[in-house]
């Protein structure tokens, strides 16, 4: 079959290689159109993971209409803050059957919508999306290093059908129902990757790092328990399995980000220097729209926004986590 993947960065370009290898025919849309012509005169992506040949099953456009020609399913990988220009496009171009999985890790900001709500408003018909989310950094997936993942949709059949899409012997898919509890999942868990960062950045230990991993947990468990989701999917491969991997990896472009802010370095900085995404400094404003929304108290996320957007000194408010009231371990949950 044909897939329309939609965003060259890294896990654009991982997933549309793993489609390929898996036998489908990729459309990549990368919104340069020298990055499209590159991907498909050398079969390298020159600016995301340009070591990697690509399969020639790979074929790059910048025009969703090339690469949605004659495909059958879309899979979203563009940086969380344009989702909704890229679904009002994608619903003027397909069908309202179409199956559609968003790859993307972030909430929307102003509204606090998930990624499936927003593909819902503007596509409409729920029962066609998904969300996939797990402990996958591009870098290893893309060199078939084993790793699993979660797919999550309202609807059964969407969530079996993408699930077989992207299964393979170094890429185990798991199916879910709780497209909020992944979804919510993959937002924090950056959040939290940045405080880690933060906390070795100025000097804080091992047993510190592992402190906000699992307080980050509770706090993540929280809101998605109240937003609706299920607190069992904290604890699977989009929830604790990614938020140990972003916390403790090098990979890690949010824990870079957070060791080098404590370090003086800004977002703006780290962006010019990497042309990557970091969805945890936006998530940390984002977030906190479901948490004022919902009543839920988001400390981790309090003080990583205000170290990110307010200029906060990072030890300065590293004392307001730690003077907060004793309380019982599971307090809110
Ligand atoms: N990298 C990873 O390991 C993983 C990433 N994700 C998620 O995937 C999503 C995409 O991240 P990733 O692939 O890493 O991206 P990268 O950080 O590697 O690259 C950024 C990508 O976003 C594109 N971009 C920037 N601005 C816009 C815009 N206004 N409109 C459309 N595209 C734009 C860039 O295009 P250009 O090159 O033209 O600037 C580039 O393709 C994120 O939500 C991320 O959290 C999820 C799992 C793993
Ligand atoms: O989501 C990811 C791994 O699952 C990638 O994390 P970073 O964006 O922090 O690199």
């Amino acid at each position: 079959m044909k897939v329309a993947v939609i965003g060259a960065g890294s896990w654009g370009t991982a997933l549309a290689q793993m489609l390929a290898g898996n036998g489908h025919d990729v459309g990549l849309w990368a919104r340069k159109p020298e990055v499209a012509a590159a991907i498909n005169a050398e079969h390298r992506n020159p600016r995301y993971l340009s070591d990697v040949a690509l399969s020639e099953g790979i074929a790059a456009a910048s025009s969703y209409e090339d690469v949605l020609r004659g495909a059958q399913a879309a899979v979203i990988v563009t940086p969380s803050s344009v989702m909704r220009e890229v679904a009002a496009t994608l619903a003027d171009a397909v069908d309202a059957d179409f199956p559609v999985i968003v790859c993307s890790k972030g909430v929307e900001e102003g509204s606090g919508l998930l990624p499936v709500e927003v593909f819902e408003a503007e596509m409409g018909n729920a029962a066609r999306l998904a969300v996939l989310s797990g402990p996958n950094f591009a870098s290893e997936v893309i060199r078939g290093i084993p790793t699993g993942t979660v797919v999550a949709s309202p609807d059964e059949g969407t969530a079996t059908f993408f699930q077989e899409l992207f299964a393979t012997e170094a890429f185990r898919t798991y199916a879910s129902d709780d497209v909020i509890g992944v979804e919510l999942c993959a937002a924090f868990k950056n959040v939290i990757a940045i405080a880690v960062g933060v906390s070795y950045g100025i000097g804080y230990g091992d047993n510190t790092a592992a402190m906000l991993m699992t307080r980050g947990l509770a706090e993540m468990s929280r809101l998605v328990v109240r937003c609706g989701g299920q607190a069992l999917t904290c604890m699977g491969l989009a929830g604790t399995g990614d938020l140990v991997a972003t916390c403790t990896s090098e990979h890690s472009r949010n824990r870079r980000f957070g060791k080098m802010i404590a370090e003086g370095g800004t977002l703006e900085e780290f962006v010019e220097r990497t042309h990557m995404v970091v969805e945890g400094a936006l998530a940390c404003k984002t977030l906190e729209t479901l948490a004022d929304a919902y009543g839920v108290e988001l400390p981790i996320t309090d003080v990583v926004r205000s170290v990110v957007w307010e200029g906060a000194d990072p030890r300065d408010v590293a004392k307001t986590l730690t003077s907060r009231p004793l309380t019982t371990e599971f307090y809110g949950l």
